[in-house]
């Protein structure tokens, strides 16, 4: 059994590791973390949890995190840099869901997440978690950097092509709209019931710190640059990201043809037949990424839809996926569950 602990178990994130953990017949989780709520029985504040999370919260101060085998943060950014060095030195491993480790340029980071990195060395030994780019370096990792929600939905649609090199590089186009659950658990007065009910806006259209990140990956599989438009949008809707993502042809292939083989053998993105449109209610609650190819009127822009559950394929499924990679599991352990419908 693999000793499990959760740093930020009453956000979110963290309560939807709780959710999939519990259901992993392979880990036993040994202390999952909250500041303000140490002491509480985690199934009193979350009954779904009722009969399959026995434990209380503990200070993050006073768990005993140096005990497991892996520990995943589902904390703010800033945190996880603070607590990986001398949880790596005493031989733990650590899966960061937020962005500490995900852009290599420390430089890059500091400007997009406006503070200084608490661990820059540690940066170049992270291993960015997305099993589709870099399953093997996963394997061996002790530190991964478990990609963000827009980056997942956004880099899964765009690597076929820019793999196979059948596009222009340099005017990728990422339309991405995110459910409120995106932006955490805490009380901010944008996401309130009444702000972002019956209401839909774009924002961070000047620059969102997940620009960097994607472009990032992205440039790395296109062996050079990429220009890339990226626009988030806030939609009502609890979870789910739906990316329509416009890249103009420079080569003709079978474009159907190319995203069934590149994700033939991956046991989490679905290529849907031609002519369907993927709804994020198709993937709400399972880890997988369901994608449609459409070149509208056969004209020379390619429109590929790429949905996901930002907080599972997003978020906790991709990070639990990723622990099942580094500890040699079945890359699916605890993550067989259907979407959710309605
Ligand atoms: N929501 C999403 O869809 C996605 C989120 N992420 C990233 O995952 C991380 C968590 O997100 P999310 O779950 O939405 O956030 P929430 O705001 O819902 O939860 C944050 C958690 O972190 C804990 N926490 C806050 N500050 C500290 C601290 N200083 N030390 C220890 N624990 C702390 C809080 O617990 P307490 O106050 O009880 O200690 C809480 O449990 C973020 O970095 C986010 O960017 C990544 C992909 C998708
Ligand atoms: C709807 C919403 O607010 N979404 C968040 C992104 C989700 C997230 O948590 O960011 P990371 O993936 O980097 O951790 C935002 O735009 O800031």
């Amino acid at each position: 059994m693999i000793k499990v602990g959760v740093v930020g178990g009453t956000g979110y994130t963290g309560v939807e590791l709780l959710r999939l953990l519990a259901q992993h017949s392979g880990v036993e989780l040994k202390a999952i973390t909250s500041r303000g709520e140490a002491g509480t029985a985690v199934a009193d504040m979350f009954p779904s949890l009722r009969g399959r999370v026995g434990l209380q919260f503990t200070d993050p101060a006073k768990s005993s995190l140096s005990d497991c085998d892996v520990v995943f943060f589902a904390t703010p950014n800033g945190i996880a840099m603070q607590q990986a060095v001398s949880l790596l030195a005493a031989g733990v491993r650590v899966i960061d869901l937020a962005a500490d480790f995900r852009i290599q340029d420390v430089a890059e980071w500091e400007k997009w997440y406006g503070m200084s990195h608490a661990s820059p060395a540690l940066v170049a030994e992270a291993v960015y978690g997305l099993p589709e780019m870099n399953r093997d370096k996963i394997r061996n990792a002790r530190l991964v950097a478990n990609p963000g929600c827009y980056p997942t939905a956004t880099q899964l649609g765009f690597i076929p092509l820019l793999k196979a090199g059948c596009v222009d590089a340099s005017t990728l186009i990422a339309d991405a709209k995110s459910g409120v659950s995106g932006a955490g658990r805490k009380a901010e007065t944008h996401i309130l019931f009444s702000e972002a009910g019956d209401n839909f806006k774009a924002y961070g259209v000047a620059g969102h710190r997940h620009l960097p990140e994607i472009r990032q990956g992205l440039s790395l599989v296109a062996g050079g640059p990429v220009g890339l438009t990226f626009v988030p949008h806030l939609t009502p809707m609890i979870r789910g990201i739906h990316a329509t993502l416009y890249a103009r042809v420079t080569k003709e292939i079978d474009f159907q043809a190319l995203f069934e083989r590149a994700y033939r053998d991956e046991p989490f993105v679905d290529v849907l037949p031609p002519g369907t449109h993927p709804e994020t209610r198709s993937v709400r609650a399972s880890n997988v990424c369901r994608i449609a190819v459409h070149r509208p009127q056969g004209g020379d822009t390619l429109v590929i839809l790429s949905v996901i559950d930002n907080l599972v394929k997003g978020a906790a499924g991709q990070a639990v996926q990723n622990m099942n990679i580094m500890f040699g599991l079945d890359e699916c352990a605890g993550l067989s569950q259907l979407p959710v419908l309605p």
